[in-house]
């Protein structure tokens, strides 16, 4: 992108605005362009605007207010363990900040945010993170939006975005890029930057998206507005204090960009953990038009757990509510049956349960395409209800008549929606969020277009970018990765390669004589297959996982059943997917699933030691979404595992400690995790890894763990996030290697009370390094170290340790390798202390 040419005009007035300002403005003249400022800003930030489902088309009555949504706070931060897609990671974060000990996190209101950026004196840096659409870019507007109504806020507040900020290349003051963002400031600016930094609020919008790198080491000090500098310069000097130093501000970020900021450096850090169930109840009833069809929404959702946890995510709700709602009312008073009838196909019936269970549906496993129930479902009927409901011309005729003619609407959609998921799919292939004209029109989109009702939903106008052509964005970043995989797989089912982009006119015949070229080579099975495990090749090769969600809509998409939602876009007749496949020990496919191969390439997946455990947790996601016909069977096994009415010693491949780990992260209400004599190893205890911490209490005992399953138990017990306060590890053979390792991940946590590891092996080295541990752990409280070969040697060590150690509380040594005199001098330091019962014998 180039750099702004308001910047340029920037320079030239700098010079003389300090010398204006000084003579011409009064202290009135200044109180009436910040009053202006407030306006402005006001409204820029108006609800309707961030609340509208239709765009800019109703009006403001017509649209619910703000819904509150949950966050929670804390004194500085880490970085999270797992960098898997944010998607996934909401309905735990819901599960520790319910049940979260002491210290963890408290929940909060908005409006607490609130006072304390607008009203309190506080200075640094508050840190607002939460996962895509939870919220961030609606709680900043709101949050603007408060200051501009309030009369008693003493702030001046600047808002930007860093998709703003990526635009501009070429070096920069602070103060240029004030003045060109808030040009009715302009005369005053100088003086603002100058005095009273304290009343200063900046909010910086979506570091995640920031392209330039941050460097906290080299970057140089700078400390003066009026110097010219690189923008992360900049920014990294903004966030050291060295700029404007007193000043608040305030950055949002999606999880996997954090560790961009040194945690030293962050005063306050919240984090949106987006709607309670009790908020996502009041979403539906302000959102759908009548509270009939929010029941029925919220009733339908609630039966299909992959989706009701998903609704933690504010944005998700609203492609839930806009997916469905439209059908429903459809439907008239009949129960929800099929929020989107599959227009002239047959829909085979469902065995979907629509009363809310327990623990997870996931049992009841979708096998038709009646009812959606995969994520990619509800994204497809989410298109389809937008474009046969929210399209021109057709305000006049009934549902039910739209339902019936949307084969016909969507076919006459089909080259559009092509070029705009040709764009999507670039776009997250660049990590590019923001299209400019030039951007379009190479996919012959023309900007003119964009005011279509259904683009006006789909693709969003930058209003308040610093740019000065007009750019765009997907409404969110799930429907660009929706976009994204329709596009991919429609050209893959076409015979032609996703990747290549041609340009129009005579490269596109090119594109279509290679195209045939290959096809002939190839022939069309391979090439979508080849295609597919490409895809898959590209998620795995991101560690941030943003293909993640990309390659579970890329399953989806392949299942027949899905390609009869969006009839009229898939050909209604497609070429037979891999008929007669040869494949070996394929999985019994049934008529609605994805094709064999992507079955068997997702289950290879699954047996990979070397990918790493949430890129399975996420093969399993896929395999849901491409309604893999086994996997309920497997699941419901776990189930009855998990409720204790299965048999213990059943012997299990790796591949099923990946698909538990995939139903636990489904679960959240499970707190308790009982997998004794399983024989769980350390690799099926790496694949579990992504929800270990999440646990409070974890039953290992019985299973061949060994040093390296300490190892990952280490790492589970260091990471931020860990809920571990039961850790029972009963006869797992970690010997003194594995509780060496243990006692390093127990240094650095602080939630474990019970630890209990009876017959390891331990021996005289195993209790120095647990003696050592507790010199400063000061969160154990019940230690069980029955028969585990420990001397009077390693009990001397665990005396000397315990003398400044006053919180333990119980100390098991039964069966060890005492002495009597060692005994007794043990019974002699436990008469000693009243508040710790050591229990010892020979
Ligand atoms: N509190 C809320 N009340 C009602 N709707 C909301 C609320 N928060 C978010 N939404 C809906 O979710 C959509 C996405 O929200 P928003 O853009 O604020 O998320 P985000 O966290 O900034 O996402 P990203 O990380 O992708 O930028 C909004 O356009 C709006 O429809």
């Amino acid at each position: 992108m180039s750099c702004i040419p308001a910047c340029t005009e920037g320079t030239t007035k700098r010079a003389t605005g300090a010398s204006i300002t000084n003579k011409e403005n009064t202290k009135d003249n200044q109180l009436e362009l910040l009053r202006k400022h407030k306006e402005i800003l006001g409204r820029e930030h108006v609800p309707a605007d961030y609340l509208s489902v239709r765009g800019g088309q109703l009006s403001g009555s017509e649209l619910g207010p703000f819904t509150e949504t949950t966050l929670s706070q804390r004194q500085g931060y880490a970085v999270p363990l797992r960098y898997q897609h944010e998607t996934t990671e909401v309905g735990d974060a819901f599960r520790k900040a319910e049940l979260g000990p002491e210290g963890q996190g408290q929940t909060c209101e908005f409006s607490k945010v609130c006072q304390s950026l607008l009203f309190d004196r506080a200075d640094g840096v508050t840190l607002l993170s939460g996962v895509a659409g939870s919220g961030k870019t609606t709680l900043v507007r709101r949050l603007v939006h408060d200051w501009a109504a309030s009369e008693e806020s003493q702030k001046v507040v600047f808002s930007l975005s860093f998709r703003e900020l990526n635009l501009v290349s070429e070096p920069q003051s602070l103060q240029e890029l004030l003045c060109v963002h808030y040009n009715h400031l302009r005369a005053i600016l100088p003086q603002i930057l100058a005095s009273d930094f304290g009343r200063i609020l900046l909010i910086l919008d979506g570091l995640d998206e920031f392209r330039f790198p941050l460097d906290f080491d080299r970057t140089p000090k700078c400390s003066d507005p009026e110097l010219a500098q690189s923008m992360g310069d900049m920014v990294v000097n903004l966030i050291k204090g060295n700029l404007l130093p007193g000043m608040s501000l305030l950055l949002t970020s999606r999880p996997h960009a954090l560790s961009k900021v040194p945690p030293q450096l962050v005063s306050v850090f919240y984090t949106v953990l987006g709607f309670s169930p009790d908020q996502q109840r009041q979403y539906f009833l302000q959102t759908c038009r009548t509270p009939r069809a929010a029941e029925k929404v919220l009733q339908y959702v609630s039966s299909h757990q992959p989706l009701l946890l998903m609704c933690h995510i504010p944005a998700f709700c609203w492609i839930v509510a806009t997916a469905l709602q439209d059908s429903v009312e459809a439907q008239g008073s009949t129960p929800l049956q099929d929020p989107m009838p599959l227009s002239t196909h047959e829909t085979t019936d469902s065995p979907i349960a629509t009363e809310p269970k327990t623990m997870c549906t996931l049992t009841d496993a979708p096998q038709g395409p009646g009812k959606p129930a995969t994520v990619t479902e509800i994204y497809c009927c989410f298109l389809k209800a937008i474009l046969v409901f929210h399209g021109e011309g057709r305000e006049g005729t009934s549902r039910v008549h739209r339902l019936q003619e949307a084969p016909r609407v969507l076919r006459g959609m089909r080259s559009l929606l092509r070029d705009l998921g040709a764009l999507a799919f670039r776009g997250l292939l660049e990590r590019r969020f923001l299209f400019d004209a030039a951007d379009l029109g190479a996919l012959a989109l023309n900007c003119s277009d964009l005011s279509r009702a259904f683009l006006v939903e789909i693709l969003r106008e930058d209003r308040a970018s610093l740019a000065c052509e007009r750019s765009f964005h997907f409404i969110h970043t799930s429907v660009q990765e929706f976009l994204a995989a329709l596009y991919y797989v429609l050209q893959s089912l076409s015979g032609a390669d996703p990747f290549f982009s041609p340009k129009p006119g005579l490269a596109s015949l090119t594109g279509k004589a290679l195209t045939a070229a290959t096809c002939r080579l190839l022939g069309h099975n391979r090439l979508v297959r080849r295609n597919v495990k490409k895809a898959f090749r590209l998620s795995e090769s991101h560690q941030s996982g943003h293909l993640d969600l990309f390659c579970r809509f890329v399953s989806g998409l392949l299942v027949p059943g899905t390609h009869q939602i969006l009839d009229g876009i898939f050909p209604r007749e497609p070429r037979k997917l891999f008929p007669g496949s040869t494949g070996r020990a394929a999985a019994p496919t049934s008529p609605t699933s994805a094709p064999p191969f992507l079955l068997r390439l997702l289950h290879s997946q699954l047996q990979r030691q070397e990918l790493r455990p949430e890129r399975q947790v996420n093969a399993c996601h896929c395999l849901y979404e491409a309604l893999d016909p086994g996997l309920s069977a497997r699941m419901q096994n776990w189930l009855c595992l998990l409720a204790q009415q299965a048999v213990a010693g059943s012997v299990r491949t790796e591949q099923d400690w990946s698909e538990l780990a995939f139903l636990l992260e489904l679960s959240p209400s499970l707190q308790d995790l009982n997998l004794e004599a399983q024989g769980l190893g350390a690799e099926g205890l790496r694949r579990l890894l992504p929800v270990l911490p999440l646990f409070s209490t974890l039953r290992l005992g019985l299973n061949p763990l060994g040093p390296e399953g300490a190892a990952i138990l280490s790492q589970a017990l260091r990471s931020p996030d860990c809920r571990i306060e039961r850790l029972w590890v009963v006869q797992t053979g970690l010997g003194c290697e594995g509780m060496k390792i243990l006692t390093e991940g127990l240094r650095e946590n602080h939630t474990v009370v019970d630890l209990r590891m009876a017959i390891n092996g331990i021996g005289d080295e195993g209790a120095y390094c647990l003696a050592e541990l507790l010199r400063t752990n000061r969160t154990l409280r019940d230690i069980r170290l029955r028969d585990n070969k420990v001397t009077d040697k390693g009990a001397e060590c665990l005396m000397a340790a315990l003398v400044e150690n006053t919180t333990l509380q119980c100390l098991w040594l039964f069966d060890n390798k005492f002495s009597k005199d060692g005994v007794q001098r043990l019974k002699e330091f436990a008469k000693g202390r009243a508040t710790l019962d050591i229990k010892v014998c020979i």
